[in-house]
């Protein structure tokens, strides 16, 4: 679960970015956040992965240690490969080498990426290093997942494939925020909030 009650934000100049901002998204909840570019959709994501401390209000994720996020830059190591990226974080919360490669396999064949398992990520196109950046987050079954704009690189099947494995977390009982700019995808989501309307 994620409950943002009263949660107001501002940038480092002490620009308001949102204000008393209520959201909750349950066990297995897909709630997606809309709003154009600038509204704070990266801010919120900061706000829930507690870098981007409130200056009012109170961010709850229970439980919070398994809380995975995917971002908007994917934040990939370069010069590891894609199996790499997903294997050495799983072993380094101890999990075993052997288990943790089983886990990585399984999110690549989801997301239709298995045959580059053994590439570089400078070797990969955008939209591939976005779908290993889902396959990461997803792979160990995380209980709450923070995406921001996870399908923005991917073309219609890919965005397909990619917010089916999100939807799957929650249909196993995953909390799933998800932003984006494409008012479309609102449609997927059990619950939609839309930022920055006040602004327009
Ligand atoms: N971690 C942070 N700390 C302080 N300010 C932040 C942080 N993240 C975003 N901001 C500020 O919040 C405002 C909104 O930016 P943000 O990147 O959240 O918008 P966005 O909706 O994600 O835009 P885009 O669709 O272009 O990604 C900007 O002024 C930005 O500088």
């Amino acid at each position: 679960m994620i409950r943002l009650a009263g949660v107001t934000a501002e940038s480092a100049d002490g620009t308001v970015i949102f204000d008393k901002l209520e959201l909750e998204v349950g066990d297995g909840e897909v709630v997606i956040v809309t709003g154009h570019a600038g509204s704070g959709k990266s801010a919120l994501v900061d706000v829930c992965r507690g870098v981007l401390v409130p200056v009012e209000g109170t961010v709850e994720l229970d439980p919070p240690e398994r809380c995975a996020v995917v971002m908007q830059d994917y934040d990939l190591s370069e010069s590891l490969t894609v199996a790499e990226n997903i294997v050495l974080p799983l072993v380094a919360r101890d999990l075993d080498y052997s288990r943790a490669s089983e886990l990585a396999l399984n999110a690549l064949q989801r997301l239709g990426i298995d045959s580059i398992s053994d590439h570089l990520i400078d070797e990969i196109s955008g939209g591939q290093r976005q779908r290993v950046a889902v396959a990461r987050a997803l792979a160990d079954e995380p209980a709450i997942v923070v995406a921001d704009e996870p399908t923005s690189a991917l073309d219609a099947e890919n965005r397909e494939k990619v917010l089916a494995e999100l939807r799957r977390a929650a249909d196993r009982g995953a909390s799933v925020l998800i932003t984006t700019n494409d008012t479309q995808l609102a449609k997927e989501a059990d619950r939609s909030v839309t930022l920055g309307v006040d602004h327009l």
